[in-house]
């Protein structure tokens, strides 16, 4: 394909993408994959082209644009060169007219980007939110106790110990280290989160928004398949996929619960005040993840984080009960936004006379309201929240 019909490319993928965001539809990578699979003659270089001028023109765009080729040409205000292919010719993109429309530019939509300014993140965090992520790596305990082994690639050691950073698109899961459960690809915000919760061999621990089991399958190692691990979650899909990802990596213990929406308590009240940890990992809107998802911050409605946030106040709620005395509730969401962290815990500690922050030691982190916050500016991480609760003896 010439550099102009790849251009022509990314257009019809961000139009299809701008479709999905304004209507709950699939995500870009999905999208992504799908053209490539109905244009057959596009190469591994053309798509390699393609994937970049599609991400970076989602990168470019703050506000959700009118179409694709606003989109690019948003893009091309960045880059000169790209601006000299809608020549109009081949299977490139048409001539650019006078007055035409060019999407804008910014981190997210205006409101959003208030929600970020009144969370107290500043401009350099913000752009740091669009940025290319790394590709992280948590060795597996269960399988390498030392948390080293010899990989096709060194890769750079992290904070955490066990934690190695690879170039963005290594291929890792094509290594055997992968296959045999070597190794895990993690975000290392995400083994700090894990590693925050604190729980050592002979623990009772509930993950109550287990999903596809990657925080599960790390407290396993954590517990050296020692105690007493559930894994709950009301998403059956999600959960499904738990079970053989935690036999790759060798993880015993996990016991899966699946959870009915609206009574979850009921599914878990034979561990009601027995648990020495209780790990929330939310749902949340994931601003903290728009490196990896930058889409995402087209999706997210005002109404869908008022939605999110009364969830999250809910799941505290039904796991509060389930810690013992002088246990841990460790909460935490990919999100950057004080509705969705620093304000819940506020309103959880005033609500829970005697529970009080107690934070772990932690390599990376600033402290922020009873928790901490990571962001990729400052840790190189993905965006997270994090709070570690002790409940009153
Ligand atoms: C951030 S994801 C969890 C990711 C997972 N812990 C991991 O590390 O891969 C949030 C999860 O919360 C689950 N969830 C949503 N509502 C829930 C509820 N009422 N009770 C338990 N889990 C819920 C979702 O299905 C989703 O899997």
């Amino acid at each position: 394909m010439t550099p102009a019909a790849r251009v022509q490319a990314a257009i019809e993928i961000l139009d299809s993408i701008i479709e999905a965001a304004r209507s709950k539809g699939p995500p870009a990578d999905r999208l992504v994959a799908q053209w490539f699979k109905d244009h057959r003659f596009a190469g591994s270089k053309d798509k390699r082209a393609i994937r970049e001028l599609v991400y970076d023109a989602i990168r470019a765009c703050g506000p959700i644009p009118s179409s694709g080729r606003a989109a690019m040409l948003g893009l091309a205000e960045e880059q000169d060169d790209l601006r000299e292919l809608f020549s109009g010719e081949g299977y490139g993109p048409a001539a650019i007219v006078e007055d035409e429309s060019v999407a804008a530019g910014g981190i997210a939509p205006e409101w959003l980007e208030n929600r970020l300014i009144a969370s107290g993140i500043g401009e350099e965090e913000a752009q740091s939110l669009l940025s290319r992520a790394p590709l992280d790596v948590r060795v597996n305990r269960l399988k390498l106790p030392d948390g080293t082994g010899e990989f096709p690639e060194a890769g750079d050691p992290l904070a955490l110990p066990g934690a190695l950073r690879f170039p963005s698109g290594t291929k890792v899961t094509e290594w055997e280290a992968y296959e045999q459960g070597l190794i895990e690809v993690q975000d290392l915000g995400s083994q700090i989160a894990c590693s925050a919760v604190g729980a050592a061999p002979g623990d009772t621990v509930i993950d109550l928004c287990a999903g596809a089991g990657g925080k599960t399958i790390a407290l396993a190692a954590a517990l050296a398949n020692e105690g007493t691990l559930v894994a709950a979650d009301t998403d059956k899909r999600r959960l499904s996929q738990l079970e053989p990802r935690a036999e790759r990596a060798g993880a015993q213990i996990a016991q899966i619960v699946l959870l009915d929406p609206g009574s979850e308590a009921e599914a878990l009240a034979e561990w009601e005040g027995k648990a020495d940890h209780v790990l929330i990992d939310a749902p949340c809107s994931g601003t903290g993840t728009w490196r990896r998802n930058p889409e995402a911050r087209w999706r997210l409605t005002p109404a869908e984080l008022g939605r999110l946030a009364a969830l999250q106040a809910r799941l505290l709620g039904i796991a509060a009960p389930l810690v013992k005395p002088g246990g841990h509730l460790t909460y935490v969401t990919c999100s950057l936004l004080d509705e969705e962290g620093k304000n819940q815990i506020a309103r959880f500690i005033a609500d829970n006379p005697g529970w009080i922050s107690d934070r772990s030691e932690l390599p990376l982190g600033t402290p922020h309201g009873d928790g901490l916050r990571l962001t990729p500016s400052t840790d190189g991480t993905d965006g997270f929240f994090i709070a570690r609760l002790g409940k009153p003896c």
